[in-house]
């Protein structure tokens, strides 16, 4: 049996899908990866990793390297909670202004974009920084934080500042959810061992089963990792998605036409989705 090598996002929005995993409830032998978005999607892109989380937007830029597991995303349809923009200033005022983005995202840097120049005809200078709330606030006057970072950002939010949530912004300006990140497989890995891949697909489907049917516990983790408020853990697990139907598919696409309007993405790529080889 082939032993793989899979990525995983170090932010609580996984820790409902690996939990099971890590804890031995489902079975999978994997040797774990985790690390940042960006993180991964190198690792992934550079051959490292056989199944890993990747930015959504990465899979447009990348897709004849990769077929995306069924039924599996990050997603929100609306408010997120950790796709933060923290300003110093309204939004309105950020013309002509430099946006500190963190280094760690991909997708949610596009979307940014996307919505700052296409929804609010506004623009801006960027600088990719270290995840660093008061540091990217020296350099500029509004900072974009993902995952953990803008969980915490948030909880602690002490200074007087503006926090505008990408994921509203987006629901608002398409009326779509947002699709942050997808799970994917090594085009050549799928083809050499597809009764793997079925495998780990059915196992993420029974561990994010069980993750879910035991919210207190993972909040007691996720409480146990970041120190954040009961309250705001029990909201995050509800908001968080992890849909990939139909629907959010066309979210997906959509997402996708705007980045490419927006000059961010080269091409248009259909979703190529592992379904076949007996899964
Ligand atoms: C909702 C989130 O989804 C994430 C956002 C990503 C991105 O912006 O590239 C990638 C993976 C996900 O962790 C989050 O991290 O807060």
């Amino acid at each position: 049996m082939v032993r793989v090598r899979l990525g995983k996002v170090d932010y609580l929005n996984c820790l409902p899908l690996y939990d099971a995993i890590e804890t031995g409830k489902v079975a999978l032998e994997a040797d774990l990866f985790p690390g940042t978005p960006t993180l991964l999607n190198q690792k992934f892109l550079a051959g490292e990793l056989d199944i890993t989380p990747l930015s959504s937007i990465e899979y447009a830029r990348n897709s004849e390297k990769c077929i995306i597991l069924p039924g599996i995303s990050i997603s929100a349809d609306g408010r997120v909670a950790s796709i933060l923009l923290f300003s110093k200033v309204p939004l309105e005022d950020l013309e002509g202004k430099k946006v500190a983005l963190t280094s760690s995202s991909a997708t949610s840097v596009v979307l940014l974009k996307i919505l700052l120049t296409l929804q609010y005809n506004i623009r801006v200078r960027y600088e990719t920084c270290e995840p660093r709330l008061s540091s990217m606030l020296e350099k500029a006057e509004a900072a974009l934080l993902i995952g953990d970072d803008a969980l915490v950002e948030a909880a602690n939010c002490r200074r007087n500042l503006y926090v505008y949530d990408l994921g509203e912004m987006w629901k608002k300006f398409t009326g779509y959810p947002m699709i942050y990140a997808l799970w994917v497989i090594r085009r050549d890995f799928a083809e050499k061992y597809p009764e793997e891949v079925n495998r780990i697909s059915r196992a993420f489907i029974c561990s994010q089963r069980i993750g879910m049917s035991n919210v207190p516990q993972l909040v007691a983790k996720a409480r146990a990792r970041r120190g954040l408020p009961e309250k705001i853990l029990y909201d995050y697990f509800a908001t968080i998605r992890y849909d990939l139907d139909e629907r959010y598919q066309r979210a997906l696409k959509e997402y996708y036409s705007y980045a490419y309007r927006c000059g961010l993405i080269e091409r248009l790529v259909d979703l190529e989705i592992w379904g076949g080889h007996g899964g």
